[in-house]
């Protein structure tokens, strides 16, 4: 394990102050373990030290201009991670949190996952901290074009195929595209989860949130069980949140939750897709409001939130999907999930289990899906997306699918096969980490050091 210290020691150096990005980088170091042991030659070509580095970062000054005549100043950033099997792949995100160290760990993650996909895709993230919420649409187009005007000399349908993520749904993207198709002068596929007026695919606006419920019910199919009459707790009331819901109730479990910064919904017989999407889409809708309709159903507001931890994976489940955001779920909820009967945690967000819960959850012998499997049905159809666009096509539905289903089904194999090969079976945290670095791993050898 020294050489995990050594790696730590070398980035907190040279990174400073970056926690979510040590913490997954320490997070994959301790699954590669196994199998650094016995690969000297990942050592001699400084593999690790490599895939920690981002091959470019670039940060950059956005100003743009209020609807009161203000200007604003945000910060925006694309990490460049890795080109080794592809473009540059991965999404922006638009939330006053975002820094260098939260871009840098959804980049490095989204190497890995790319990686697992056997797509031909690398890997890399970008944003601001620019806050959508109160903003009119005139400001987020504003924004948008503003964030557009450096990005576009970075990214391309060859090199950097950005997306969205926290803050950038269909209407983010279709501004950016409009202002980088108007800067270059040239209709290219350089960004995915456009609208299907602008060459976008059907299924990837609702990729995530299904892919995340085929890959539970493969895991749980592979336990001769199913995802039939599960209670499942879902946090996050966005894009994940509620496509993850509208297929486990296809899938015939019962999604009784959701969640947003102003707290938990919890309504034991199921929460009402349709009412929850009204309110979310109205602009002064709330997650409270929706008791107006349905009495039964429960709020607990932030403030109640249990010390160190978050009500709503306090409540009775089969299955949990977090679904909002990182670090969503500690070691204390993991704790009460346990003592609650939780026989699964599928993240459908990107690291929303912190690390001891993680670990809680693996030494409990529970199932445990990492976000980079589980969650990555998003950028899996991203390149479906990127396919279309480059052949002009433009495929069914019921195509892209059985392509979703089919590229679950292959992470799903390749992570459940690599822990097993290690002498962990089921461990499919240590699985997928391993059958994406390797991957990743070798391809970097056959390009030189480069
Ligand atoms: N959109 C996509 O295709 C993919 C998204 N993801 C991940 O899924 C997660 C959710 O993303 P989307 O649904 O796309 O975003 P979204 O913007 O549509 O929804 C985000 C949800 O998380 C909640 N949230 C955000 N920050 C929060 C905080 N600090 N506390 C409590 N709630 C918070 C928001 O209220 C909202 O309900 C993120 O971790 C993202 O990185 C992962 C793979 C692909
Ligand atoms: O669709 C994409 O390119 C990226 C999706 C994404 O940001 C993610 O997988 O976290």
């Amino acid at each position: 394990m020294t050489y995990i210290h050594t790696i730590m020691e070398r980035l907190q150096h040279s990174s400073p102050a970056q926690t979510e990005f040590y913490q997954a980088v320490e997070e994959v170091l301790q699954s590669l373990d196994p199998l650094l042991e016995n690969y000297d030659r990942y050592h001699r070509h400084a593999i690790i030290e490599r895939m920690v580095e981002p091959e470019r970062q670039i940060m950059f000054r956005v100003c743009w201009m209020d609807d009161d005549g203000q200007v604003q100043v945000n910060k925006g950033y694309r990490v460049e991670f890795s080109s080794t099997l592809g473009p540059y792949k991965g999404g922006l995100r638009f939330h006053p949190s975002v820094n260098g160290s939260i871009i840098k760990f959804l980049g490095f993650e989204q190497v890995f996952k790319n990686a697992l996909t056997g797509l031909p895709l690398g890997g890399g993230k970008g944003g601001a901290n620019f806050n959508p919420k109160g903003k009119s649409d005139a400001e987020i187009m504003r924004f948008c074009q503003a964030f557009m005007n450096e990005l576009y000399r970075h990214i391309g349908p060859t090199t950097d195929v950005p997306a969205g993520d926290i803050g950038v749904g269909s209407r983010e993207v279709g501004y950016l595209f409009g202002q980088y198709k108007k800067l270059v002068n040239r209709f290219d596929g350089v960004i995915t989860g456009k609208s299907l007026n602008n060459g976008g695919s059907l299924l990837r606006t609702e990729a995530t949130g299904y892919g995340c419920a085929y890959f539970a019910n493969y895991m749980l199919e592979d336990q001769k069980t199913g995802l039939d009459g599960k209670t499942c707790l879902v946090s996050g009331a966005g894009n994940v949140a509620l496509h993850t819901i509208e297929k486990l109730y296809q899938l015939g479990a019962i999604p009784v939750s959701c969640s947003d910064s102003s707290g938990t919904l919890y309504h034991a017989d199921g929460i009402d897709l349709d009412c929850l999407r009204q309110l979310k889409s109205s602009s002064d809708g709330h997650l409270q409001d929706y008791l107006s309709e349905h009495s039964k159903a429960r709020f607990i507001a932030k403030e109640d939130n249990p010390k160190d931890g978050h009500a709503i994976w306090h409540l009775p489940c089969d299955l949990a999907f977090p679904c909002a955001t990182q670090n969503e779920l500690t070691e204390t909820d993991a704790k009460a999930l346990l003592d609650n009967g939780c026989q699964a945690v599928i993240e459908g967000a990107n690291m929303p289990c912190t690390s001891k819960a993680v670990q809680q959850i693996i030494q409990a012998k529970k199932l445990f899906a990492p976000g980079k499997a589980a969650n990555a049905g998003g950028v899996a159809t991203s390149q479906l997306e990127m396919a279309q666009n480059a052949s002009m096509q433009r495929w069914s539905s019921d195509e892209v699918d059985e392509k979703l289903k089919d590229i679950m089904c292959g992470i799903y194999t390749r992570s459940h096969e690599a822990a097993a090969e290690f002498n962990q079976p089921g461990n499919l945290l240590l699985g997928a980490n391993i059958a994406g670095f390797r991957r990743l791993a070798d391809a970097m050898i056959e390009q030189g050091v480069v």
